[in-house]
């Protein structure tokens, strides 16, 4: 892959262990929403939602299914293209189940309002949205998830998930870029 981007350092902005600490309490949340599901489907949206929900799931003592979409609009770029491309579909049907949609980030808010249009298509019993991120003032479509982690500042982060141009998912904690 050829470089993409300029030289950058990366600021601490959430600790893993305050990262930790707000997964727990939200997985309490969800346990409470969701208590007495015949079966949750926790819906990650690939990729940046695979740790999250990895530490999600390991804290939500439900009888749970995971399955994933794949959605991009990024591509390696810190603008959206506002243009939502699913690369990958769930494996089962949701049509009468109980539904998590697991997100790591909601920025313009393209991309969550489009995979939660195509979901509730299928008619779920019950579809909910976690985030662990949000950037309130990027908005560009007026999407809410039922819970978000942290409520962050118009920073391009990364870590934890989340990349820059597919580098740093493997942070342990989010920080944002700064270019040098
Ligand atoms: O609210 P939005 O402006 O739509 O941005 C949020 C989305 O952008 C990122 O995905 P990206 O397209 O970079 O794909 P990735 O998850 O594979 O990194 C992120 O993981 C969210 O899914
Ligand atoms: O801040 C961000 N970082 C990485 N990917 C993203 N996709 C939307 N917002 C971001």
């Amino acid at each position: 892959m050829s470089e993409t981007r300029p030289p950058y350092v990366i600021d601490e902005m959430i600790s893993a262990k305050a990262i930790a600490a707000r997964v727990e309490a939200l997985a309490k949340d969800i346990h409470e929403e969701f208590a007495g599901t015949e079966q949750l489907v926790l819906v990650g949206l690939l990729r940046g939602s695979f740790v999250f929900i990895a530490d999600l799931v390991r804290e939500l003592d439900l009888p749970v299914e995971v399955d994933f979409i794949e959605a991009s609009s990024y591509g390696n770029a810190m603008e959206s293209s506002r243009e939502v491309r699913i690369l990958k579909d769930l494996r089962s049907g949701i049509e009468g189940r109980d539904v998590l949609v697991v997100e790591d980030i909601v920025d313009t808010g393209h991309t969550l309002t489009h995979v939660v249009g195509m979901l509730k298509s299928r008619t779920p019993a019950r579809l909910k949205t976690i985030a662990l991120l949000d950037k309130p003032t990027r908005r560009e479509v007026d999407f809410r998830a039922d819970w978000t982690g942290f409520s962050i500042p118009d920073e391009f982060v990364v870590g934890y998930g989340i990349d820059y141009a597919q580098r740093d998912r493997n942070l342990p904690f989010i920080g944002k870029v700064r270019f040098t």
